[in-house]
């Protein structure tokens, strides 16, 4: 384990001579220094000392990091090593594969595999749907990521990739009993990756795109869409735009104001950012600038990629040039999709009355909700340590799992609005508030109101190949 503080709780070892020094002392010394010590292991003892393990929590890294400054300066205390908790849980991997049934004896052996398996085989051979009722297909997806651009930590690659795909992994069985694999492949060559996608989906019945940079992530969407007979939904555009916009049809409500009225900027233009832009064009807003890196996008400009001509020629209807920080000026809702810090508090305090600012940059946002609690009508970020968490978590759970359950071909417009409506609709009018906009995560309504309302689509829509029990009206697809 790495000697690095990464999250506001660690585990201190420590070895102290107990003639030296009092672990009342070390005690003192923890608190002092902003740290609360939750639990004490003692981990050996001898005639004048002792070794303790000690969990320490605090508000802030930085309090952290003072206090193991400060334990490494008392006499008599050597701190041995200190544990990142969270480092902790990722030992080994946070998830694993599990049978279904045990494999007690040669009955069961020879049923779940040779000989009898081999009927079961040839039942798909002589019907490929049947893969749908005798395999894993019916109830797991692929999470698939190249590593390119991970969280907004950019182009980490497939190794350092996998810990947000297990998370997602596992997001999607605690909260839908979806089974999903995470799969970070070694390659970020579009056309290998479609292959290899292709060549996986067998034995998926979908495939969650994650974390590939646009534009790749743009054409290795669309071709998969047409390619596979299973739906393939790239988690950084469209459960992004789910989310935040059923988290801004509550927030306009809480300022009063209307979609088709309000200023929107969108902070980078990406993957997120476009797909985002294009939830906000079809719900009715008027007023749209995109901001990236070079400043404002505007048609009158050529852009070396492609996706950014095309937004430009969509969007900002008076042609606005200038960096964000100038285009800022009124906006009645900004929506950071880019990275870190890049929003100042007096960009905010140039925004109109009671601006809507969702920064939801992760880990870190556009800027820290502390600075502009005063002046912002509603903050909202992807973070799970603050109020409205607008994250795509609270989308590809229940979406994914009713595609499954009606076997969609594919995941379409009508389904990912049923699916932001279902999730705006979770907060009641009476609860909705600036710091409740958007349910949690763990509110179990989240995914059956998706599913309900996202196979309804399905149906509607002619996409579902399956109708669940609830569903029929008489007799099944
Ligand atoms: N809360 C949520 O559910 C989600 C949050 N995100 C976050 O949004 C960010 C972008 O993600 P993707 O669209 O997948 O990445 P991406 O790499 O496709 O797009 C990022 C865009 O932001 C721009 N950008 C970066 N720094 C900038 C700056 N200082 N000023 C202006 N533009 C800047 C880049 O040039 C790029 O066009 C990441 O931080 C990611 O964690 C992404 C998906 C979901
Ligand atoms: C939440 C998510 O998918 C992201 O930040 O990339
Ligand atoms: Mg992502």
């Amino acid at each position: 384990m790495k000697d690095t503080i990464g999250g506001k709780s660690i585990i201190l070892r420590v070895e102290l001579q107990t003639e030296a020094v009092h672990f009342g002392q070390l005690i003192t010394v923890i608190t002092e220094n902003g740290g609360d010590v939750i639990a004490i292991d003692v981990i050996q003892t001898g005639p004048n000392w002792t070794v303790r393990d000690i969990t320490v929590t605090a508000s802030e890294q930085i309090q952290l990091e003072a206090v193991t400054g400060a334990i490494k300066l008392l006499q008599g205390v050597k701190l041995v090593h200190v544990s990142d908790r969270t480092f902790l849980l990722h030992l080994g991997g946070k998830i694993e594969m599990k049978p279904k049934v045990p494999i007690q004896n040669r009955d069961d052996l020879s049923r779940v595999y040779t000989p009898d398996v081999a009927r079961v085989c040839m039942a798909i051979h002589e019907k490929q749907e049947n893969a749908y009722k005798l395999t894993i297909k019916r109830n797991t997806v692929a999470v698939v990521s190249d590593g390119s651009a991970v969280l907004g930590l950019g182009n980490i690659g497939p190794y350092a990739a996998m810990p947000v795909m297990e998370g997602k992994a596992m997001l999607f069985k605690q909260l839908a009993d979806v089974d999903a694999f995470p799969i970070c492949l070694d390659t970020q060559n579009t056309e290998e990756i479609i292959t290899t996608i292709k060549n996986l989906a067998p034995a998926f019945g979908g495939i969650n795109l994650e974390d590939i940079s646009s534009p790749r992530c743009f054409e290795i969407e669309e071709r998969l869409r047409e390619e596979l007979d299973i739906p393939v939904f790239h988690d950084d555009q469209h459960g992004t735009a789910v989310v935040l916009y059923a988290g801004l049809i509550n927030a306009l409500k809480v300022v009063g104001k209307s979609i088709h009225e309000a200023k929107v900027v969108v902070c980078g233009i990406g993957a997120a950012g476009i797909a985002c832009s294009n939830i906000l064009l079809a719900a009715g807003v008027k007023e749209l600038i995109g901001v990236d890196r070079e400043g404002a996008l505007v048609s009158s400009t050529s852009y070396n990629n492609p996706m950014w001509n095309w937004y430009a020629e969509r969007t900002n209807p008076n042609r606005l040039t200038g960096s964000l920080h100038e285009i800022i000026e009124g906006a009645d809702v900004f929506i950071g999709l880019s990275s870190g810090g890049v929003l100042k508090r007096g960009d905010v305090e140039r925004m109109a009355p009671r601006p809507i600012v969702f920064v939801m940059a992760n880990p870190t946002p556009e800027i820290h909700p502390d600075e502009i609690e005063d002046i912002a009508g509603v903050i909202a970020t992807g973070r799970s340590d603050f109020p409205n968490q607008i994250n795509n978590v609270l989308c590809f759970p229940g979406i994914f799992r009713a595609a499954l359950d009606c076997q969609a071909t594919t995941i379409n417009e009508e389904m990912k609005l049923a699916a932001s409506a279902a999730i705006a609709s979770v907060v009641a009018p009476q609860e909705l508030n600036k710091l409740y906009i958007i349910p949690s995560v763990f509110n179990q309504e989240v995914v059956r109101r998706i599913r309900t309302g996202v196979i309804e689509a399905a149906i509607r829509t002619g996409v579902a190949r399956r109708m669940p029990r609830e569903f029929r009206s008489g007799g099944s697809i």
